[in-house]
C-alpha cells in the first residue's frame, strides 16, 4: 500500500509517498523491488514482537546492500532509521528499550520508539528525520521534487481506491490514491 503524505517541514511543503510494505508476509523478491524504489527507510519492529525485532538487522543490511554502489559513498547510503512501535503496550513488551538502543548502536542507524497509537508527533518526526537527512545529503532541495515515473513496481502495487482524513491535534494527514500524483 502507498501512503500519499504533504507535510510542512521548517516552512516548506513536502510530499511523502509512503510505501508500507507487508513484512514477512512478502516474499523476497518482492521486498528487494521495493527496497530499490525507496528513498529513505523505517524499519519498524512491534516491541511486543520479538520476532519482528530479529528481522531488523536483515533489513537493515539488505536496504544497504541494494543500494550499495561505486558512486555512492558510506555516507551517501539512504538514510534508514530503526522505529520500535507500540511502547504504549508496556506489559506486552517483549524487546526493550536497550535492545533498540544497543542495535542501533551496533548499526550506526538512529533509534526511535513511539506509539502510532498514542502520538501524531512521534511518527511525524520519524519521516522528519529522513527528509532532513535527504536534504543534508543532497539529494533534494526544499520545495523541489524528484523526478521520477511510475515505476513497473508501482504497476503491480494495487491502486489505492480509498481516500480518508485523520485529525489529530488539529492537523490532518490525507491518504490519497498515490497514481494521481507523479511529481516533478
Ligand atoms: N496499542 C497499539 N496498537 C498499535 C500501534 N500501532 C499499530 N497498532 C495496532 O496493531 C495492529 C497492526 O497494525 P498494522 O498497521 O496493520 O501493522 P503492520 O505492521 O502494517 O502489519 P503487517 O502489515 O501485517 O505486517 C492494528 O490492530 C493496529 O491498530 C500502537 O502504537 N499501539
Amino acid at each position: 500500500m502507498i501512503y500519499r503524505h504533504v507535510a510542512v517541514i521548517d516552512g516548506e511543503m513536502v510530499h511523502f509517498e509512503i510505501l508500507d510494505t507487508a513484512g514477512q508476509e512478502e516474499d523476497s523478491l518482492q521486498i528487494e523491488e521495493k527496497i530499490k524504489w525507496g528513498d529513505g527507510f523505517a524499519v519498524v519492529y512491534s516491541v511486543t514482537d520479538r520476532c519482528s525485532f530479529d528481522e531488523v538487522m536483515r533489513l537493515c543490511f539488505l536496504i544497504n546492500h541494494l543500494h550499495a554502489s561505486p558512486k555512492r559513498s558510506a555516507a551517501e547510503q539512504p538514510p534508514v532509521v530503526i522505529v520500535g512501535n507500540k511502547k504504549d503496550l508496556q506489559f506486552d513488551r517483549m524487546v526493550s528499550t536497550e535492545d533498540g538502543e544497543n542495535l542501533s548502536k551496533a548499526l550506526k542507524i538512529p533509534f526511535y520508539e513511539i506509539s502510532t497509537r498514542d502520538s501524531y508527533e512521534e511518527p511525524v518526526a520519524v519521516f522528519s528525520s529522513l527528509y532532513q537527512e535527504l536534504l543534508r545529503q543532497g539529494h533534494f532541495s526544499p520545495g523541489s521534487f524528484k523526478r521520477r515515473t511510475v515505476s513497473k513496481l508501482m504497476e503491480k502495487i494495487p491502486k489505492m481506491q480509498a481516500s480518508s482524513t485523520l485529525n489529530s491535534a488539529g492537523r490532518s494527514l490525507s491518504f490519497n490514491s498515490f497514481r494521481d500524483y507523479i511529481p516533478e
